[in-house]
């Protein structure tokens, strides 16, 4: 087989993108929605490997900036659109694209490649470790009661229209605050504040159109939920359920004052999230947290391009000085010993000679990175080993998080 690797070109997209969507099943997005993407889409940084004049490879890099424990936003290529011709699979296509992609990462100077996997088992391979999870649930609001904290009749909510840019606007503000202060979520850039509105009819399939509540104080917007109503009746009577897109809100009565509305709405008994973190705190308002079927799944796979670069991208939770021995057999430039020295404020992770106090894989690093996965529960498991007494317990105090890391939107 001789193919062709090569950066996309613009003209090429249509084709481009019609192979990817063949790829995941052939059925062809709304057109507003393939608008999106391609208007989205970064052609100088997406690669298609190609076969005469078929594509049969794909794989995009979004330019997105992470927020990490500390605060930081720390650039990272987003990788997105991957996909092999089913004429073309398991003869190393995807492994071509994932090369060279890496090294395309490194040489703009990304410390961080992030993901969301079709399928779990694909990227380990690759150096991604599984850095945050989501929360799902589905609560049965006919028998499940929220208590709710003081000030919550104080926070006057309403409806807007989703997609009016200065409704858009508010909320995408209240994300924007929020971004800082827990680890896992993306700086949305200009564009990108489309995509939580995205709202095509065809996809709806007996769901109301998106919903908006806004929750204000004083005038101001504190938070806002999106959410589909679908609607169901039997003899027995009215049972619709919410799905809830999207909710944040800047404090807790916001939060509880937007929860309360949707275990309210009339004429419906459940509601039904695919996508919270896994902290999510209406797990501590509800009356019966067994009616409320949660469950997680992982959520963002994260590799350490640089690892010198990362680990000193983010701050600890706790006085880190540990040297760790990282095998990294895909990127092997971050072979090697590390010296990570770090606090609440700042760290330095430099090359050392001296011995190792941990040694790991960098996919365990990714999967630490963000406070999600503890070194604790990884050694457990075997892969991470400790070689010197008391630095496992140190370095996982150390890389843990205050709030759980997660990823509120796919790419
Ligand atoms: C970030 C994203 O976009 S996620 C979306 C990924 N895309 C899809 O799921 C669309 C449908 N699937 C596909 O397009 C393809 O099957 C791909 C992209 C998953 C794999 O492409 P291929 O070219 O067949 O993979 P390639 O031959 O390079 O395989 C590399 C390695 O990954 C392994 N692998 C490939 N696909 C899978 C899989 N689905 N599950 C587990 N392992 C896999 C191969 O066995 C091989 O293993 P090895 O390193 O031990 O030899």
């Amino acid at each position: 087989m001789t193919t062709e690797l090569r950066v996309l070109e613009p003209a090429e997209f249509d084709h481009w993108y019609a192979r990817l969507e063949l790829a995941f099943g052939g059925v062809a997005e709304a057109p507003e929605e393939r608008a999106l993407w391609q208007e989205l889409t970064e052609h100088g940084r997406s690669l298609g490997v190609w076969d005469g004049d078929e594509c049969v490879g794909t794989a995009g890099a979004f330019t997105f900036r992470l927020s990490v424990p500390g605060g930081a936003a720390v650039p990272a290529a987003g990788v997105t659109m991957v996909s092999v011709a089913a004429t073309h699979r398991r003869r190393g296509v995807l492994r071509s694209m994932m090369r060279r992609q890496l090294d395309d990462v490194r040489s703009w100077g990304e410390p961080l490649a992030v993901l969301t996997a079709s399928e779990p088992a694909i990227y380990g391979r690759f150096g991604y470790g599984i850095a945050t999870q989501q929360l799902h649930a589905r609560i049965d609001t006919a028998r499940v009661s929220l208590a709710v904290p003081q000030g919550t009749d104080d926070v006057r909510l309403r409806f807007a229209e989703p997609g009016a840019p200065g409704v858009r606007d508010a909320c995408e503000a209240v994300y924007a605050r929020l971004v800082p202060g827990r680890p896992g979520m993306l700086v949305r850039r200009p564009g990108w504040e489309r995509l939580p509105v995205l709202d095509p009819e065809s996809a709806r399939k007996g769901s109301s159109p998106l919903q908006c509540v806004l929750a204000e104080r004083d005038g101001e917007v504190v938070g806002y939920a999106r959410y589909f109503n679908r609607p169901e009746w039997d003899e027995s009577g009215a049972k619709g359920t919410i799905a809830l897109r999207d909710l944040e809100a800047l404090d807790p009565a916001a939060y509880a004052a937007l929860w309360r509305m949707l275990f309210d709405i009339d004429l419906t008994s459940a509601v039904e999230t695919y996508n919270r973190p896994v902290d999510d705190a209406w797990q501590h308002l509800v009356s019966d947290i067994r009616r409320c079927q949660v469950g997680v799944r992982d959520s963002l796979h994260v590799r350490l391009v640089d690892v010198g670069a990362a680990l000193e991208a983010r701050t600890y939770q706790a006085p880190v000085d540990v040297v760790f021995e990282v095998q990294d057999a895909f990127c092997p430039w971050n072979e090697g010993r590390w010296r990570l020295t770090g606090d609440a404020k700042g760290a330095s992770c430099e090359r050392t000679a001296d011995p190792a106090d941990l040694s790991l894989s960098v996919r365990e690093l990714g999967a630490a990175y963000l406070g999600g996965a503890s070194l604790t529960s990884l050694a457990a498991a075997g892969r991470v080993r400790e070689l010197r007494q008391g630095a496992l317990a140190e370095a996982a105090l150390g890389f843990s998080s205050t709030v759980a890391p997660w990823l509120p939107h796919g790419f």
